[in-house]
C-alpha cells in the first residue's frame, strides 16, 4: 500500500491578504467523489500564467475544519491499529504552515487536532472492545513521547534542565528497526490522563518565536501510543506514531539569530535528508541514506511496514510560492511510496499459572524508565506464531524497570539486582549497586525447566536464586580481572577526560559537516549560502584565521556582487529552487528550467529528474565524518597500522608525482572539486569514502600547511587515510582519459 498524501491548505493569518492566495484545492479529473477534492493548484513561478496541478489522496481548502481532517484521514486508521497494524502519521511543511496545528491543535473542543481526537478515539474502541468480549479483552493504552532537537533525541516527559546534552542513543532492534534507547513509557488509562501528560510534556518541547511563525517548533515532536490487547495468555501490541515534523525553513526570510540559525540546519539538513531519502526510493536506488539523520532513522519512510498518512500543510500565500513548491513537489515523490505494512502477531505474555504476573505492564509504576535496552513491545513482534502450541521462542530483548519489582510480569520487566552481601564491585560502593538496582539482561526464564507441579511462588523463588547467582558470578569476575582497582578520583579524571574528548569530536564533526556544506555551495555559486555555512562553522574553528578570512572574502564578494547593478526588484527575485534541494538551501541557487514531462500527473512538470543528472548529489551525505589523516608536507612519515597500509603507502610513495600526465591531472582535479559526487564515480570509490576525501580537504584548508587544501599529487592523494596507494592507482586507471 502507497503512503497516502493529503494536502491542508491553511486559511490567511493576520498579516496575509486575500489577494496574496495562489494554493487553491480543486477537483480532480478521477472517478473520486464529486465533493472531494484531490488536486493543489498553484501557479509556476516563472510564468503566473501557467498552472502547475498535484494531484493527492484528498486536499483540504483553508476553510476544512479540524473535525473533517481527523474523520476522513486518521479515524479510519484506528481501525488498523486495533487489528494489530501499526499507524504512522505525520505533518511536513514549511514553517508556518499549520503542521503543530493539525496534529495538535488548540484547546476548544472543536479546534483540538489529531492526536487528541486519535487517543479520544483510541479509547471508546478499546472500550468497545472490552465491552464486546464481556471482559475477556483487555486494552491497555501508554505512551512515549520525544523530540528530535538538532539532531538529538530528548525525552518529553524529562524537563530540559535534566536532559544529557547528548540526548538519547537510538539503536536497531533485532528487526532492525530503529528505536530509542532510555525513553520513558507512561501508561495512560483515560483521555483526560493522557491530555494531562501531553500537555506537560509538551511544556517541554523546543518551541521559539521566528519571524515567520510566533510559535514555531524548533524539533521534530514523536508520540509513539502502544495498544496492547490482551485476551487470555495472548498480547498483541500495535503502535501509532504521530509525527509534528519541523517545518523547513528559508532563513532569508526569518530573520533569524545564531542560535536560530544553528536550530535551522538542523531542521533543514534533516528535511534535506528525508527528501533525499524519499528521491533514492522513488529511483529504487539501493541505498536509502535514512541514516543520515536521526528523524529519518525514526520515521524510516518505505521501510516502517505500518500504515502511513502524510499530512502535507500548505500556506496559500504568495510569500511561500517556492517553499509550496519544494514541498508539493516532495509530497509527489512520497506518494509514490509503497510500504509493506506487517500485522503484529500476538505473543503469550505469561506462563500459563498466572497469579501475581498476571499485573498488566502499563500497571508498572508511572513513568517507569526503561534502561538502556532495546525495547520488544513497542513494535511489530512476531515471537509465536499463534496457535500452534509450539514452545515459547527465546526473546531476543527484554525490557526491564530500574525500580526492583514484586509484581513484574515475566514478559516486561526485570528481575530486581540483588547482591550477596560481601560482595564488591571494584568501582562501585556495594550500597550504591543494590539501591541503583541496575538492570541486567538476564535469560528469560525457561518455564519448561521448571519441574512439573511447582508453585508460581516457588518458580519465582528459583528464578530469583539463578539470577542472584549470575550476578554474584558477574561481580566475583570483575573482581577478578581488575585486582587493582581504579580508584574513585582516577576514574572521574578519566571520565571527564572522555567527554572533553568526545565533545571535542563531535565539536569538529559539526563544523566539518558546516564547512562541506559551505563548500558545495561555493561550487555552485551560492556565495550567501556559503558564507552562512562558513559563519556557522567558525564557532567549531575559534580562532582559525583561515577561516576568518574566507568570511570576510565572501562578504566582500557578496557585497560587490550586490551593490552596482541589482535593481531593487531584481533584489526581490528569488530564483527556482528544485525541491529537495530546496529544503536545505536557504540562499540563491541558479534558476532550473521547468521541462514539461510526461509525468503522471500530467501537468507536473518535475524539474527534479532533469536537473539531477547535471548536479547529482544523492550520496552527499551527513554523518559524523570519518577520520582522517591529514597529509602534511612531503617530511611527515605517515603512520602505518597494518601490512596493508604500510604496502599502501609504498605503492603511493612510488607514484609520479613531478610529471603530471592527463590522466593524473584529470583524477586531481576530481579530487580538488570536492564534488563528492563525482568522486564517488571513481573507480573503487564509494559514496562513503568519497565524503571522507570531500572532507579531508577541508580540513586541510583550515591547516596552517595546507595548500588551500588542495590535492597537489597522487603521493598527497595516497596519503589520505583510507585511499592508499592501491587505491590512487585504481581511480587513475578507472580514468577515461
Ligand atoms: N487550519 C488552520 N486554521 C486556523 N489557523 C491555522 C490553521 N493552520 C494553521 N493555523 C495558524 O497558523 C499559525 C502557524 O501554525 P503552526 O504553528 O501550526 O505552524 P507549523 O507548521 O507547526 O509551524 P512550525 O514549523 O514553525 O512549528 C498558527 O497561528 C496557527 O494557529
Amino acid at each position: 500500500m502507497s503512503v497516502r498524501v493529503v494536502a491542508r491548505i491553511r486559511p490567511l493569518l493576520k498579516a496575509e491578504i486575500e489577494k496574496d492566495i495562489i494554493v487553491h484545492a480543486a477537483h480532480g479529473t478521477g472517478a473520486e467523489s464529486a465533493d472531494t477534492k484531490t488536486v493543489v493548484k498553484i501557479p509556476n513561478p516563472k510564468n503566473f500564467g501557467e498552472n502547475f496541478s498535484f494531484q493527492f489522496n484528498s486536499v483540504y481548502p483553508s476553510e476544512a475544519t479540524q473535525a473533517q481532517v481527523f474523520d476522513n484521514e486518521v479515524s479510519p486508521t484506528v481501525k488498523h491499529l486495533f487489528k494489530g497494524f501499526d499507524v504512522t502519521i505525520f505533518a511536513y511543511g514549511v514553517t508556518g504552515t499549520g503542521k503543530t496545528h493539525t496534529m495538535r491543535g488548540g484547546k476548544s473542543l472543536a479546534d483540538r487536532g489529531v492526536i487528541p481526537r486519535l487517543l479520544s478515539s483510541i479509547y471508546r474502541r478499546a472500550r468497545k472492545v472490552e465491552k464486546d468480549s464481556t471482559g475477556e479483552s483487555t486494552v491497555h493504552v501508554s505512551m512515549s513521547y520525544y523530540e528530535i532537537y538538532n539532531d538529538k533525541v530528548f525525552d518529553l516527559f524529562e524537563a530540559p534542565e535534566k536532559r544529557t546534552p547528548a540526548g538519547l542513543p537510538i539503536r536497531d532492534n533485532e528487526k532492525g528497526k530503529a528505536v530509542v534507547v532510555g525513553l520513558t513509557e507512561r501508561p495512560c488509562t483515560s483521555l483526560k490522563e493522557f491530555e494531562q501528560l501531553y500537555d506537560q510534556a509538551n511544556v517541554n518541547r523546543s518551541t521559539s518565536a521566528t519571524k515567520l511563525n510566533a510559535h514555531s517548533s524548533r524539533s521534530h515532536a514523536i508520540l509513539c501510543v502502544k495498544v496492547s490487547q490482551t485476551t487470555g495468555d495472548q498480547t498483541r501490541v500495535s503502535t501509532v506514531s504521530a509525527i509534528d515534523l519541523a517545518g523547513s525553513e528559508d532563513n532569508r526570510r526569518t530573520d533569524n539569530n545564531k542560535e536560530r540559525l544553528v536550530e535551522s540546519a538542523a531542521i533543514n539538513k534533516s528535511l534535506f535528508v528525508l527528501a533525499q531519502c524519499v528521491e533514492a526510493i522513488s529511483k529504487s536506488q539501493s541505498r536509502i541514506p535514512y541514516r543520515e539523520s536521526k528523524m529519518t532513522r525514526i520515521l524510516a519512510l518505505g521501510q516502517n511496514k505500518s500504515h502511513t498518512v502524510m499530512v502535507l500543510n500548505l500556506a496559500p500565500v504568495k510569500s511561500y510560492h517556492l517553499d509550496t513548491m519544494s514541498s508539493l513537489n516532495f509530497a509527489n515523490r512520497t506518494k509514490k511510496i509503497e510500504t509493506n505494512e506487517i500485522e503484529n502477531q500476538p505473543f503469550f505474555r505469561d506462563m500459563p499459572g498466572k497469579g501475581k504476573l498476571d499485573a498488566a505492564p502499563t500497571r508498572a509504576p508511572a513513568a517507569n524508565r526503561q534502561p538502556l535496552r532495546p525495547k520488544i513491545l513497542s513494535h511489530n513482534s512476531h515471537l509465536k506464531d499463534v496457535g500452534t502450541g509450539a514452545p515459547k521462542p527465546a526473546k531476543a530483548f527484554a525490557v526491564y524497570s530500574d525500580k526492583p519489582s514484586k509484581s513484574a510480569t515475566l514478559a516486561n520487566t526485570s528481575l530486581a539486582r540483588t547482591v550477596k552481601p560481601g560482595l564488591k564491585s571494584p568501582k562501585r560502593p556495594i550500597s550504591e549497586i543494590s539501591s541503583l538496582a541496575r538492570p541486567t539482561k538476564v535469560a528469560r526464564p525457561n518455564p519448561t525447566k521448571a519441574e512439573a507441579g511447582m508453585s508460581q511462588s516457588a518458580i519465582e523463588a528459583l528464578i530469583e536464586r539463578k539470577v542472584t547467582e549470575a550476578l554474584a558470578e558477574r561481580v566475583d569476575a570483575t573482581a577478578i580481572s581488575n585486582p587493582d582497582p581504579i580508584s574513585d578520583e582516577v576514574q572521574k579524571r578519566l571520565d571527564a577526560l572522555e567527554k572533553r574528548v568526545g565533545g571535542q569530536e563531535s565539536e569538529r564533526a559539526e563544523g566539518l559537516q558546516y564547512l562541506l556544506m559551505a563548500k558545495q555551495h561555493q561550487v555552485r555559486g551560492e556565495d550567501a549560502s556559503a558564507l552562512r555555512m562558513y559563519q556557522l562553522a567558525q564557532p567549531h574553528f575559534p580562532g582559525n584565521e583561515k577561516l576568518a578570512r574566507k568570511v570576510s572574502a565572501l562578504q566582500d564578494k557578496i557585497r560587490e556582487k550586490e551593490a552596482p547593478h541589482v535593481s531593487p526588484r531584481a533584489a526581490h527575485v528569488v530564483p527556482v529552487v528544485e525541491a529537495s534541494r530546496a529544503l536545505s538551501r536557504p540562499a540563491t541557487r541558479p534558476i532550473r528550467k521547468f521541462v514539461p514531462a510526461d509525468d503522471e500527473d500530467e501537468s507536473y512538470h518535475d524539474i527534479q529528474e532533469h536537473a539531477h543528472s547535471e548536479d547529482d548529489e544523492d550520496d552527499f551525505v551527513y554523518r559524523p565524518r570519518t577520520k582522517i589523516r591529514r597529509p602534511r608536507n612531503a617530511a611527515v612519515k605517515p603512520s602505518a597500522d597494518s601490512e596493508d597500509e604500510l604496502a599502501d603507502i609504498a605503492v603511493s610513495a612510488s607514484l609520479p608525482s613531478v610529471e603530471q600526465t592527463p590522466r593524473t591531472k584529470h583524477l586531481l582535479a576530481v579530487i580538488n572539486s570536492r564534488d563528492v559526487s563525482q568522486i564517488k564515480l571513481l573507480k573503487g570509490v564509494g559514496a562513503k569514502r568519497a565524503e571522507a576525501i570531500a572532507n579531508c580537504l577541508c580540513e586541510l584548508e583550515l591547516g596552517e600547511e595546507a595548500e588551500g587544501g588542495r590535492v597537489a599529487s597522487l603521493g598527497q592523494l595516497g596519503r589520505i587515510k583510507g585511499v592508499g596507494g592501491r587505491m590512487v592507482e585504481n581511480m587513475r586507471l578507472g580514468l577515461l582519459v
